[in-house]
Formats: C-alpha cells, sequence, structure tokens
C-alpha cells in the first residue's frame, strides 16, 4: 500500500481530476470477504495469504477480551509473532502516530479489531507503514469496514477530517459469534446508516454526480445498493430480534453482511446525498443528539431526503414503518428535539450545505431553510403515520452512547 504522505494527498487528487475530467467509470473494493460463527479462531486460515512470520493486532481494552485475543491465539499457534496494541478509544492524529510507532521491524501486516474508530485507526496505521490491512469487526454498527477512507477526530472527540487512501483495506473478516453477543442497539444503528444507502445513491446516479470513489457509479454499485435496500427489508426485524436474543440466525447474518459489505460498497461506490449531510449538520447541535449512535441520526437523515425529494406520502409511509420496525427514531422528540428552536434548524441547514457536502450530489439546489423545513415536515409526516397506525411504541434517547438494551430504548 502506498503511504499516506503530502505526495500520496495530490497524486489522489491529480487522480480524482483525471477521473472527473474524462468521466470515467469507478469501482473499488476489498479484495477477500468471510462472514460467519467463530471465524476469529480460524483467522491464520486467511490471514496468511499476507502474513506468514508477524502481525499487529490493534483493538481497544474491551475488544481485546471480546475477540482480538481470538485472533491471536490462532495467529500464534501457527508460529506468528503477534504485536498486541491497546486502542485509546479515540481516532485522533496523537493516538494514530503513537500507534504508529509501536511496530515491531519486519511486521508483515495490521490487523484491527472492533468498531468503527479501530477500523478507521488501523487503515491509517497501515497506510502510513506501507502495510497491508486486515479489518475484523466486532460489532455491525456502521459501514466503516470496506472503505478506502477513515474518519479523523480530535482528542475529545469532535469531528476533524477524512483521510483518504489509494486502495482499500485487503480483507475484512467477521464473526458473528463475537457480534451476536454485542448489544443491539450496535445491529440496529447499522440498519440506520445502511438503509440510507440505496436512497441516496439512487440520487447520486439519477444526478449523474459522483461516487465517493471519486468517479461515474458503477452499474454493479447500483445493484449494490439496491441489494442492501432489499436485503435489509427482507431480513432486518428477523435479524434485530434474534440479536436480541443473542440467535445467530441467517436473518441475522444477512443483516450483518447488509450492514458492513452491502452498505460499505454502496456507499462507496455510488455515493452519499443529503441523508449523511443532515446527519452531519444535526452534530453542530450540543445535547442528546451526542448520545446518538452515527445510524440512527442517519436514519433520520434520510426521512429528511425522502421530504427534499417530494415523494409521496405513500412513499414515505412505506420507510418510515420499517424503520420503527427496526426501532429507529422517527420524530424530533425521539432525537432529543422536540424543543428545538428555528434558529438551530437554520443551523443544521447551514452545516448540511458546506461546499464540500454530498446534498451538492442531488440534482435540485436546496437553502438552510429548505433543510429546516423538511426537518420541521419529516417530524409531521412521521406524527401522522403514528397516528394512523395506532404505534405507541417510541425510541428513547438513551442516557449514554453505549447504553445497550432495545428494552431500555423501549420500556
Ligand atoms: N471510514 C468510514 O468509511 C466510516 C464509515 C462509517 C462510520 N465511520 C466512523 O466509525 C465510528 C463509529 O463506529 P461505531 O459505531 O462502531 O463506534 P465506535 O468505534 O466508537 O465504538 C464501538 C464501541 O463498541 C465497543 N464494542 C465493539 N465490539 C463490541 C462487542 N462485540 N460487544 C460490546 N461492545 C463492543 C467498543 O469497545 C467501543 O467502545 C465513527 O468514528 C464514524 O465516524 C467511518
Ligand atoms: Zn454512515
Amino acid at each position: 500500500m502506498a503511504p499516506l504522505t503530502s505526495e500520496v494527498d495530490q497524486s489522489l487528487d491529480e487522480e480524482a481530476l483525471v477521473t472527473k475530467q474524462h468521466l470515467e467509470r469507478v469501482y473499488t473494493s476489498i479484495q477477500k470477504y468471510v462472514q460467519g460463527p467463530g471465524v476469529f479462531e480460524r483467522a491464520y486460515t486467511y490471514v496468511r495469504h499476507w502474513a506468514t512470520e508477524s502481525a499487529m493486532i490493534i483493538a481497544d481494552e474491551r475488544v481485546w477480551e471480546i475477540g482480538a485475543n481470538k485472533v491471536k491465539q490462532s495467529l500464534v499457534k501457527h508460529g506468528l509473532r503477534v504485536t498486541d496494541v491497546t486502542f485509546g478509544g479515540e481516532a485522533s492524529e496523537a493516538e494514530l502516530e503513537r500507534i504508529c510507532t509501536l511496530a515491531e521491524s519486519g511486521t508483515e501486516l495490521i490487523i484491527g479489531v472492533g468498531g468503527g474508530k479501530t477500523m478507521d485507526t488501523a487503515k491509517y496505521v497501515a497506510n502510513k507503514l506501507h502495510l497491508p490491512c486486515v479489518i475484523a469487526p466486532s460489532t455491525a454498527s456502521s459501514d466503516a469496514a470496506t472503505s478506502s477512507l477513515s474518519v479523523i477526530y480530535t482528542p475529545d472527540g469532535q469531528f476533524q477530517r477524512y483521510s483518504y487512501y489509494p486502495l482499500n483495506p485487503n480483507m475484512v473478516m467477521v464473526d458473528t459469534k463475537v457480534i451476536v453477543q454485542a448489544p443491539v442497539r450496535f445491529l440496529i444503528s447499522g440498519v440506520g446508516d445502511a438503509l440510507a444507502t440505496w436512497i441516496e445513491a439512487e440520487s447520486v446516479i439519477n444526478s449523474h454526480a459522483t461516487s465517493a470513489a471519486g468517479g461515474t457509479p458503477t452499474i454493479v454499485a447500483a445493484y449494490i445498493g439496491r441489494a442492501c435496500m432489499d436485503s435489509l427489508r427482507k431480513y432486518a426485524v428477523q435479524g434485530i430480534l434474534s440479536n436480541i436474543r443473542h440467535a445467530c440466525t441467517d436473518a441475522f447474518e444477512a443483516t450483518v453482511e447488509a450492514n458492513t459489505l452491502l452498505s460499505g460498497l454502496g456507499f462507496e461506490n455510488a455515493g452519499l446525498a443529503a441523508a449523511h449531510a443532515v446527519h452531519n449538520g444535526l452534530t453542530v447541535l450540543g445535547g442528546p443528539i451526542h448520545q446518538l449512535m452515527h445510524g440512527e441520526k442517519v436514519a433520520y437523515g434520510t426521512l429528511v431526503q425522502l421530504v427534499l425529494e417530494n415523494r409521496t406520502l405513500e412513499e414515505y409511509f412505506d420507510i418510515v414503518s420499517f424503520m420503527a420496525e427496526c426501532h429507529l427514531p422517527i420524530t424530533l422528540e425521539e432525537l432529543g428535539l422536540e424543543d428545538i428552536s428555528d434558529e438551530d434548524l437554520l443551523k443544521v441547514g447551514e452545516a448540511a450545505l458546506k461546499p464540500d457536502e454530498t446534498i451538492h450530489n442531488m440534482s435540485k439546489k436546496f437553502s438552510p431553510g429548505d433543510i429546516a423545513d423538511a426537518i420541521r415536515a419529516a417530524d409531521a409526516y412521521s406524527k401522522k403515520w403514528r397516528q394512523v397506525n395506532n404505534w405507541t411504541e417510541k425510541f428513547i434517547v438513551p442516557p449514554s452512547r453505549h447504553h445497550a438494551h432495545v428494552q431500555d430504548i423501549h420500556p
């Protein structure tokens, strides 16, 4: 893999410029994807394609206990030297640079085991050290695993920048025996993120805009986005119910694949639109919004996109009913924003319309007032849906991001 230096950034910029000028079709991907119960215990079988002597494993303290030790044991059993690294929890420049210095000479491979932030750390370290990278998610809470970028934060958790790499991680290895034990809220958040994939992709494709991979979306990218939506509609509710009972069913496996592989390849290769821009806009607000997970905010962003696209009430109800069945938040009250002022709504609109935001991939142009109106309208449409369907269940903003069980979210 090429290094993460300004030289590489510059060559990436040049590549993006050439691709855009020539409207080239671009598809980018991991080389291998493996998913199933107990995969971490058989890690060497897959990892040996990139390392036979030594590897570095990065995981936070909790994930070392839950999954990373299983990966390590499989590698050590086959004679590999393993450098253990305990990730501090935030993908900040300082933490990423600290971890880069811990690699022993002769390290052949970087393995990141954990959630989105650990995955983003492993990608950064591998690129900086010019080494191959294996990502081993221990939750299906986001679509970070497959992409060729990391989201970098300040040490106190504020978004700082995206770091783009020339290529994707080499392999993603998912152990569903580990993931099925994780709090169900994580899987639900992943479903919220993955539900946006096709709705945003369709908008990018219809507008002839560029994907996150930097080119014209390919036919296969559209099919992946569509398959992500279809698969969730078929299996996500059963997947969530299975997760609550820690049952590794086929429906659970399908949901994990949609959240991880289909959503990841779909968003990168087909592109993002208003749902993620509204999510980013919402993060400028303080208070309860920071207790929500990424996919929970993206879900509301998706509803706002449906309003901006002027979809019929029938189409809106179709998506919102599915979100409610998946225990995702669908009203401002459920986001903890029932008292949001007009001024704050405009701030969200302004942030969602920053020049580098993905909302500009849509053919229609919007003002901050349009976004504010769409946020209010989505709340009204969702409440109407509740009323028509006598739906009393509500998402309650949990006391912390790691508050776990759906039973707690819906007492
Ligand atoms: N690079 C990309 O393309 C991309 C895409 C989407 C999201 N992201 C990033 O991913 C991050 C969000 O990821 P996240 O939602 O996974 O959160 P996270 O990485 O902040 O946290 C995951 C938490 O879950 C815990 N955990 C992991 N596995 C567990 C298990 N099996 N059981 C119990 N606890 C477990 C970890 O210890 C950690 O505290 C954000 O920083 C976001 O910006 C990046
Ligand atoms: Zn997302």
